[in-house]
C-alpha cells in the first residue's frame, strides 16, 4: 500500500501553453474587450482618439494618464521635436549594416547604439524613463525613414520644424509631404498601433523591467518579439500575400491551395479578439480613404475578396495588420518598412508599460514541468 502510493505519478499541471487565458497582472494603460469589441486607452476608445486627436496627443496620454492641455502639449511637441534629428552615432552604426538585413534589425540596432550611448543609461526613475521613452519616440522616425532611403541610394533628408509628427515622419521618408488625406490615414495607424494590453511584445518588455535591466534593453527585446510573423511581422506578410494572390479573381483557387496546405493566411485572427479586431473598421476606414485618392480600386476588391472568402470559410476575422499592411503600400513604404512602423507607433505603448511594470514589480518567473528523461548519472 504504501508502495503504491509513493509511485503514484503527480497530478499533472494545469499548463496553459502560450500563456493563453492567463491575467498574469493588473494594467491602467488599455483595456482590450472582445465581448464588446473595444478597445480603451486611459479609458477613452480608440476609434474616438482617431478622430479626434493626433498621434503626438495620444502618445502623451499613454504616459501621463490624462490628454495634454494646451500648455502641456506645446510642451511636449518642443520635445519631441528637438530629438528628430538622426544622431551621427545612430546613422554611423545603420550605414555599418548591409541592405540585405531585414529593416526590424536596423530599428532593433538603432536603439541598442542609442541605449549604449545615453548616459542616463543605468537610471531607471519614473523621470528618467520618460526622458528616454521621449527620445526614442522622437528619433525612431529617422530611422525608419533613413534605412528606407539607404536601400533605394537615397540621400538622408532632415527633419522640418514646422510639421507635426506625421508629416515630418512622411517627409524624412519621401522628401515630400504628402496630401492631408494621407498624412491623416498615416497618424491613424500610428494611434491604433500604438498599444494593445499585454501582447506579446508588451510583456516582453515587461519581462526584462522586472529584472530591473533598462528602459532601452526592454525596447529591444521587444522588437525582437515584435518582428515575428505571429505578431508585427504580420502587416509585412499581409502585403507578400497580396502580391501572392495578385487579383481579386485569384484568390479562390489561391485560398483552396494555402489551405490544402494548411498555411497560415496573415493579417487574420487574433489570440484575443475572436469576433473581429475592435481596430479593423477604423484603418479599413482608412484605407478607403487611400484607395480613393490613388484610385485603386484593384487593391480594395483583392482586399475585400480574400477578406470574405476567408472569414466564410473559417470564420476568422482580419486584425488590425490586414488593412495596414496594403496602407501603407499604397503610401509607398516598401514591404519590409512595415514593421519597423508599428515599432515607431508601439514603442509609446512598450516604454508606458516599462514605467508600470518598475512601479509596481515582481520578477515575471513563471514555472515548468519537467518532461526530460528521469534522473541518471554519468
Ligand atoms: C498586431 C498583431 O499582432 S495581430 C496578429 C497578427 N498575426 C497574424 O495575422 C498571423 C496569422 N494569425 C495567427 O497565426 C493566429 O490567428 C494568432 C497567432 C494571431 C492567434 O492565434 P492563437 O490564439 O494562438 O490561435 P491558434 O493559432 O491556435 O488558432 C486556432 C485555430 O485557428 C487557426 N487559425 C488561426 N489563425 C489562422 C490564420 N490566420 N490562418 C489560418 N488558420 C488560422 C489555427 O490554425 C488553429 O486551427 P486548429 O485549431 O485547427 O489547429
Ligand atoms: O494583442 C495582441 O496579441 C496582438 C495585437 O493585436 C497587438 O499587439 O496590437
Amino acid at each position: 500500500m504504501t508502495d503504491t502510493l509513493a509511485t503514484a505519478p503527480a497530478p499533472r499541471p494545469d499548463i496553459r501553453k502560450g500563456l493563453a487565458g492567463v491575467v498574469v497582472d493588473t494594467t491602467a494603460i488599455s483595456k482590450v474587450n472582445p465581448e464588446t469589441n473595444s478597445l480603451l486607452y486611459r479609458g477613452y476608445p480608440v476609434q474616438e482618439l482617431a478622430r479626434a486627436k493626433r498621434f503626438e496627443e495620444v502618445a502623451y496620454l499613454l504616459w501621463h494618464g490624462e490628454l495634454p492641455d494646451g500648455a502641456e502639449l506645446a510642451e511636449f511637441r518642443a520635445a519631441e521635436r528637438a530629438g528628430r534629428a538622426l544622431q551621427p552615432n545612430v546613422k554611423a552604426a545603420i550605414d555599418l549594416l548591409p541592405t540585405t538585413c531585414h529593416p526590424m534589425d536596423v530599428v532593433r540596432t538603432a536603439v541598442s547604439v542609442m541605449g549604449a550611448s545615453d548616459p542616463a543609461a543605468q537610471d531607471s526613475s519614473p523621470e528618467a524613463n520618460l526622458v528616454k521613452a521621449t527620445g526614442l519616440f522622437a528619433a525612431l522616425p529617422a530611422v525608419v525613414a533613413y534605412d528606407q532611403r539607404r536601400r533605394r541610394g537615397q540621400h538622408l533628408v532632415p527633419p522640418r520644424d514646422d510639421l507635426d509628427y506625421s508629416a515630418n515622419f512622411l517627409h524624412m521618408t519621401f522628401g515630400e509631404v504628402p496630401e492631408p488625406v494621407v498624412v491623416d490615414a498615416f497618424d491613424v495607424s500610428m494611434i491604433l498601433y500604438a498599444e494593445h494590453s499585454f501582447n506579446a511584445s508588451t510583456f516582453t518588455a515587461r519581462v526584462i523591467t522586472s529584472t530591473l535591466s533598462d528602459l532601452h534593453s526592454a525596447v529591444v527585446g521587444a522588437i525582437g518579439a515584435l518582428k515575428g510573423p505571429l505578431h508585427g511581422g504580420a502587416n509585412e506578410a499581409v502585403m507578400h500575400v497580396f502580391d501572392e494572390i495578385g487579383s481579386a479573381d485569384e484568390v479562390v483557387p489561391w485560398l483552396d491551395a494555402a489551405l490544402a496546405e494548411k498555411r497560415k493566411v496573415m493579417g487574420f485572427g487574433h489570440r484575443v479578439y475572436k469576433n473581429g479586431d475592435s481596430r479593423v473598421p477604423t484603418m479599413k476606414a482608412a484605407l478607403d480613404t487611400l484607395i480613393a485618392h490613388y484610385d485603386r480600386p484593384d487593391v480594395a476588391s483583392l482586399y475585400d475578396a480574400l477578406a470574405t472568402e476567408f472569414t466564410a470559410r473559417k470564420g476568422i476575422h482580419p486584425n488590425l495588420d490586414y488593412p495596414s499592411g496594403p496602407a501603407y503600400h499604397l503610401m509607398g513604404f516598401d514591404t519590409e518598412l512595415f514593421t519597423p512602423l508599428f515599432v515607431a507607433s508601439r514603442v509609446t505603448g512598450w516604454t508606458a508599460h516599462v514605467i508600470e511594470q518598475a512601479a509596481s514589480n515582481a520578477l515575471i518567473r513563471p514555472l515548468s514541468a519537467y518532461d526530460g528523461v528521469d534522473e541518471r548519472h554519468v
